[in-house]
């Protein structure tokens, strides 16, 4: 079916595009939008329009008006206000006229469709940027860029930062949009595997291969693939990577065909890749290539004003009764805004964690959250800024304190895991989780405890 050819004159380029806007989404008509008056004839001429609608009725020249009626006769003309030149009343009969009601309503629905995806995807950021806490300047401006990031449509993003940051949760905001996240830790493959876990391989394509596997890259088709600890891709593969990012497509190993990819990449490295690609360790090409968005996401010491509603949130995340809510007197505050935090939210957030499990009574306490004699020694250290202490031992001391703290309670309750569990106020694969995470293997221990024990009884 032929198209209606509406002819559209304007001096306001709002008028314009409003019109624009207005016919882009209604099929069945065929629109030339100009304010060129001086062309209008001969644009006309080329067009012949069944329907001619001007803006013009301050200065629209009699002569033209005569001239395009005469070019094409059987246009119909509609314009502003009544004018001696008997324009119908655009108020009046522009949309009856041009488009019926189905069209508007089709034209209203798609909008109200469209600004109901806008606001779903708008609600769905806004959730994953909830879990970034904090009103520090450095997290809006982190807010911002990680908005930048989504609104790029798949730009590759490279996300820096020292350990426990929230990188991994920045990734994930970003990603949020997306229903497809593949997540991929790098240091966690060896060498000889990467190839195959990225690109997958063909039936055959090696001993074992005995079917064919997608790989990452393909998993992540048409949604996100997270390269986290992307600092520790070995070199050899940098190249397959760079090459893959850039045309991209991937090849399986064994398989003579390459598959189009389309994934937005986001990467996170708590190495300076920048110093690594000048010191020959990182590919340089490869570093820009993901370097497109960057996002340094700050070190917790350097927005201490976040530490409080940090440690408000961890409390709440983690208490282990329903609706209570333990006191922090201003001092224990205090210390732990002061203190560095070199894991960063990270090494706060399993300190909370601990302390809420350690704590009896009502007020969490630096005790609790640092473990009694690690407290003893650095609380002191605290007031002192804790100069002396550097982060590996402060980690041992903290882990060693809670093993033996666990041991005492297993042993206090006979090695009964449930039991343990309960006094602590938490579940047995709680306690397990803790344990497993201090380096105490419950069973081993008891074995060793009751052979020492025997060993005594036997006298020897
Ligand atoms: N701003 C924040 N608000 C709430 N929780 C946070 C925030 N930043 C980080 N976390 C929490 O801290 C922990 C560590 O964060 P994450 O794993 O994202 O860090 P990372 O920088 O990726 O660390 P790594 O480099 O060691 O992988 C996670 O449990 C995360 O939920």
């Amino acid at each position: 079916m032929d198209k209606t050819r509406i002819f559209f004159l304007s001096e306001e380029s709002e008028s314009i595009s409003f019109l624009e806007d207005v016919l882009s989404n209604v099929d069945g008509y065929e629109t030339f939008l100009s304010s060129d008056t001086m062309n209008a004839a001969e644009n006309f001429r080329r067009f012949l329009p069944a329907i001619t609608v001007v803006d013009l009725d301050r200065n629209f020249p009699d002569a033209l008006f005569r001239n395009l009626r005469e070019i094409c006769p059987v246009t119909r003309f509609l314009g502003f206000g009544s004018d001696p030149l008997q324009l119908t009343p655009f108020q009046q009969n522009f949309f009856s006229d041009i488009l019926s009601k189905d069209d508007l309503r089709l034209r209203f629905m798609t909008a109200v469709n469209e600004l109901k995806k806008q606001a779903a995807i708008v609600s769905t950021i806004s959730k994953a940027l909830t879990k970034i806490i904090g009103h520090s300047t450095a997290v809006k401006k982190l807010y911002q860029t990680i908005f930048k990031a989504i609104r790029s449509k798949g730009a590759t993003v490279l996300i820096t930062g020292e350990s426990g940051v929230g990188k991994e949760l920045v990734a994930k905001a970003i990603a949020s949009v997306s229903s497809n996240l593949v997540s991929v830790n790098c240091s966690a493959i060896t060498e000889s595997l990467f190839e195959s876990e990225l690109f997958g391989h063909a039936r055959g394509a090696f001993t074992g291969a005995i079917s064919e596997r997608k790989g990452l890259f393909e998993a992540a088709n048409g949604g996100v693939l997270f390269l986290d600890e992307v600092g520790d891709i070995p070199l050899s593969m940098q190249a397959k990577l760079l090459r893959s990012l850039q045309e991209g497509e991937i090849r399986p190993i064994g398989s003579n065909e390459t598959k189009k990819i389309k994934a937005q990449i986001i990467a996170a490295t708590n190495h300076d890749l920048q110093k690594e690609a000048a010191a020959g360790k990182f590919r340089e090409d490869l570093f820009y290539r993901l370097n497109v968005i960057p996002i340094e996401v700050p070190a917790l010491r350097d927005r201490k004003e976040d530490i409080p509603d940090l440690i408000n949130h961890f409390v709440r995340e983690f208490s282990l009764r329903p609706n209570f809510i333990p006191k922090i007197s201003d001092e224990t505050m205090q210390a732990l805004i002061r203190y560095d935090w070199p894991g960063n939210i990270r090494e706060l957030e399993n300190a909370i964690h601990r302390g809420l499990i350690l704590m009896d009574g009502e007020e969490l306490t630096l005790e609790n959250i640092f473990t009694k004699n690690f407290a003893q020694q650095a609380i002191p250290a605290a007031a002192r800024t804790w100069e002396n202490i550097d982060y590996k031992t402060f980690q041992e001391l903290q882990r060693e304190e809670e093993r033996q703290f666990i041991l005492a309670k297993l042993k206090e309750n006979n090695y009964s895991v449930t039991r343990t569990a309960e006094s602590f106020g938490i579940q047995r694969p709680a306690l397990y989780a803790l344990a497993k995470r201090v380096g105490l293997d419950v069973a081993q221990q008891r074995n060793l405890d009751e052979e020492k024990n025997r060993d005594g009884a036997l006298g020897r």
